[in-house]
């Protein structure tokens, strides 16, 4: 979008000279108040935490916004935070509305068929890119933010009083490892399988399996002894992880040819999966048939077919064979 217009000459899949997939910066950043942002950083101003204020947009196929509809399902805010979910395939118009699909739903606020008229319900003149996950103000009438590790952050912290679940996913002591394994896992894992995916030159795609894999092979060592990304305590490094593992033997494995090996082969990583898919209330944030149709039927320069693989189809709710690891799941969620 340019100006508030919607474009359809902008390149779908943006890129360096180097053929290096570059992600745009997300452009709505505020904060609500009493939220944490770091381990040091309270919010002191900003819209007031309320059940029943904001609402999410998201795609139930996207691993950014799959983030805050983790978050909010192991919190508990079902009631509290109400959801709008788009059309998985994403065509020229952009994310839409097609509330007769199953798993979509009408937007909610205004009636409107485009996400990108939410946008330009915030900003008139918006320029930038029409993703999800965005967090609306119902009162203010804008988005917050639209950036999800920043939503998954609001929602974990700033919401307890309305939280059915006692869940805290940014728990005093473990605040600069979760900050640390998110910044992390971000270039080489969650953007790392975009990077490969998105590649325009080889050179470009080489190195961006080469940290990919390196990267899961760390973690699957660590993962041996160690229960969640940042200790015992599930926590937000878990939810930056978990959405990218969910994907990849189905979409990322084969259509970002990042195939050097899938999850199920990685015998602590796929247990380690498999224990998140697990925990009471995330199936409900599972729609692998979103996932792939999203996938498969929107890149047509990655998949010029739009034919959407049958397999692998690993199975998710098998045991998961961590319950001797130290720590475990919050009682809530077991
Ligand atoms: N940095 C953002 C990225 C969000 C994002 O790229 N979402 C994708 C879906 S997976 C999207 O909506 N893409 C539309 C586009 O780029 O035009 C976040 O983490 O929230």
């Amino acid at each position: 979008m340019i100006d508030g217009e919607w474009r359809y000459d902008v390149e779908q899949i943006q890129s360096d000279e180097s053929g290096e997939f570059e992600r745009d910066t997300t452009s709505f950043r505020d904060w609500i108040a009493g939220t944490r942002r770091g381990p040091d950083d309270v919010v002191t101003d900003g819209p007031e935490p309320e059940a029943g204020r904001y609402h999410l947009y998201v795609s139930y196929a996207c691993p950014w916004a799959h983030r805050t509809l983790f978050t909010r399902a192991v919190k508990g805010l079902e009631d509290a935070i109400s959801v709008d979910v788009v059309d998985p395939v994403r065509k020229d118009e952009g994310w839409e509305f097609t509330s007769e699909k199953e798993g979509c739903t009408a937007e909610s606020q205004y009636g409107h068929d485009y996400l990108r008229e939410i946008y330009a319900e915030a900003d008139e003149g918006y320029t930038g890119r029409v993703t999800v996950p965005v967090l609306w103000d119902t009162e203010e009438e804008t988005i917050v933010n639209n950036e999800s590790e920043e939503i998954m952050r609001m929602l974990d912290t700033g919401f307890d009083a309305y939280a059915e679940n006692d869940v805290e996913l940014y728990p005093e002591g473990y605040r600069a490892e979760i900050d640390d394994v998110i910044d992390a896992i971000y270039p080489v894992i969650n953007n790392g399988v975009y990077r490969a995916g998105f590649a325009k030159s080889q050179g470009a795609y080489d190195d961006a399996v080469a940290d990919l894999f390196d990267a899961l092979d760390t973690w699957n060592e660590r993962l041996a002894d160690q229960r969640y990304a940042a200790g015992d305590r599930l926590t937000l490094a878990d939810v930056a992880m978990f959405t990218t593992l969910y994907r990849f033997d189905e979409v990322y494995h084969t259509h970002f040819k990042c195939n050097r090996r899938q999850i199920a082969e990685y015998e602590h990583l796929w247990g380690y999966l498999r224990e998140l898919c697990q925990l009471s209330g995330v199936e409900a944030t599972l729609h692998m048939d979103h996932v792939k149709n999203h996938y498969y039927r929107s890149h047509p320069d990655v998949n010029p077919s739009n034919l959407v693989p049958v397999g692998p189809d690993p199975d998710f709710f098998a045991p998961h064979g961590r319950d001797d690891l130290p720590g475990g799941p919050p009682a809530d969620l077991a």
